[in-house]
């Protein structure tokens, strides 16, 4: 028998949330029968209905996110718990398991083993722009809206790369270390300018664009690769091909995503084709480059100098120690000339971190208050005008559901004894959102809607907020 778990809404009242069919004592289900889950949830006997009360929403934010973030969701009442760093899985699982919502950076990893056991979870906020490290459909599947900051770091990752094509070109980092160790060593050889050269940026999103500009302000030529084709940025060209650019550019800069097709997207066949001499930035993940072959790359001369802030390994706080990741011969990236190790600094700006903290804080609050999803990056983007809960005997029902054939009819019938207001509903793949005000219902009606909608076997997460 599952027990259901009372969520306190935005506006007073109770939300309730299914919990996947899965009794406290049942064990975890597959994740491919995610669905079979839902449709056995929905028993919610024991739920209670109660006045929302803003204080009952319980908040965890991890990796130190800023304070305009914490000040924003204070200020609204909740609950809000805030540590400086990641944290280990096991004491992951253990805080989570009570909060309905999380707020994490780029290291926290909220796997599928981890959102199972989050079973108040409504929302995950990601203060940062990569969300790959949530899996986004099983949170979608448990429906957990999950919210980003798509661009307010951008302009900060861009400008940091513009530093480290001049510092590598200048090989500053080797000469600032020697002067450091009191060695005067002033040389010119393979120091350039870089007005003139050639910028090949793969991945020409919103830091790849960005760069694109500023690069060619400096008097770069740019060119880029992307897997989709994209409108150039001043005198920027397109290439076809990750081999075109590879070949062409004097300096190789990462912003991709990261994904399967982009695990080791630069190895050492890559490395191969790149001109002898060139540079390689990655600010973007640590997965994307094969660190043994960057390695290899560099001993041999074929790369002279690389800047990497993003390693496959990354350690979870400030002041442990860092390994980076080791060749087959021993060696790391650490001793090497001309190379730039920045601890994931790309997005680390006042500037950037105080937008980003706003932004998922702003974005959180609107989606526990009234349900909303816009910029959600893994449900519908669902918004209806303001919320009349302040009048007696009106609730908006929040419907998370499978994507299925007969559920606006069987929502309705649900409904019909009541005045429904307004009502939407669109879908993202396998799941769908129907948001719907009602008035004309008393507190009795509400628990009889949510109870019916939680028993349909196409349930996901119902709230209703009155
Ligand atoms: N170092 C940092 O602190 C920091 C800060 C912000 C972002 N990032 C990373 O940078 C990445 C890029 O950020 P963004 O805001 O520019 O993202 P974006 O989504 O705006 O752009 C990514 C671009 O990569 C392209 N792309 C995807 N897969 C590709 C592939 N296989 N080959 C070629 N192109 C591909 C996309 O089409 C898109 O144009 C983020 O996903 C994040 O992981 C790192
Ligand atoms: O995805 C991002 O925005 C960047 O990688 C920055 O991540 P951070 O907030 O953990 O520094």
């Amino acid at each position: 028998m599952a027990s259901a778990r009372d969520i306190p809404n935005a506006q007073g009242r109770a939300v309730s949330h299914s919990n996947f069919g899965m009794s406290p004592t049942s064990t975890p289900q597959s994740p491919t029968s995610s669905f079979a889950h839902a449709s056995l949830a929905s028993r919610t006997l024991e739920k209670q209905l109660k006045p929302f009360n803003k204080p009952d929403i319980k908040i965890l934010l991890l990796e130190n996110v800023n304070q305009s973030g914490r000040d924003l969701l204070t200020a609204q009442g909740y609950q809000v718990e805030a540590l400086k760093t990641s944290l280990p899985e096991a004491e992951l699982i253990e805080k989570i398991r009570d909060v309905h919502v999380i707020g994490i950076r780029s290291k926290t990893k909220l796997t599928e083993k981890v959102l199972r056991e989050a079973k108040n979870l409504l929302v995950i906020g990601c203060f940062c722009i990569g969300t790959n490290q949530v899996d986004l459909s099983y949170a979608a599947k448990s429906g957990i809206a999950v919210f980003n900051s798509p661009f307010a770091n951008s302009r900060s990752v861009a400008e940091l790369v513009i530093a480290e094509i001049i510092v590598l070109a200048r090989q500053l980092g080797d000469r600032s270390n020697e002067m450091h160790r009191g060695t005067w060593n002033k040389v010119s050889n393979k120091c350039w300018e870089i007005r003139g050269k050639t910028l090949g940026i793969v991945g020409y999103g919103h830091i790849g664009s960005q760069l694109s500009v500023l690069a060619e302000m400096m008097g770069m030529n740019v060119i880029y690769y992307d897997v989709v084709t994209l409108m150039a940025m001043g005198t920027a060209k397109q290439l076809p091909t990750l081999d075109d650019l590879l070949a062409e550019a004097d300096f190789v800069t990462l912003h991709v995503p990261e994904t399967p097709e982009t695990k080791n997207m630069i190895s050492s066949a890559q490395f191969e084709k790149m001109k002898t001499g060139s540079y390689l930035i990655n600010a973007s993940r640590g997965t994307v480059v094969d660190i043994p072959a960057l390695i290899h790359a560099m001993r041999s001369g074929k790369v002279a100098g690389a800047a990497i802030d993003v390693f496959p390994h990354e350690p979870a706080a400030n002041g442990d120690y860092f390994n980076s990741q080791l060749n087959s011969w021993g060696e790391d990236l650490r001793g090497l000339s001309n190379i730039i190790l920045t601890p994931h600094i790309g997005g680390s700006t006042e500037e950037a971190q105080r937008a980003i903290g706003v932004e998922v804080g702003e974005a959180l609050v609107r989606y526990i208050n009234q349900g909303i999803t816009i910029g959600s990056v893994n449900l519908p983007e669902i918004t209806m005008r303001g919320l009349t809960l302040d009048e007696p005997n009106h609730a908006r029902v929040i419907y998370i559901h499978r994507n299925v054939p007969g559920v606006l009819r069987k929502v309705n019938e649900i409904l019909a004894e009541h005045n429904v207001d307004k009502q939407i509903s669109d879908s993202r793949g396998d799941i769908a959102y129907l948001m719907a005000d009602v008035s004309n219902v008393k507190t009795e009606h509400i628990k009889q809607i949510s109870e019916e909608l939680e028993a349909q076997s196409f349930n996901i997460l119902t709230r209703v907020l009155y």
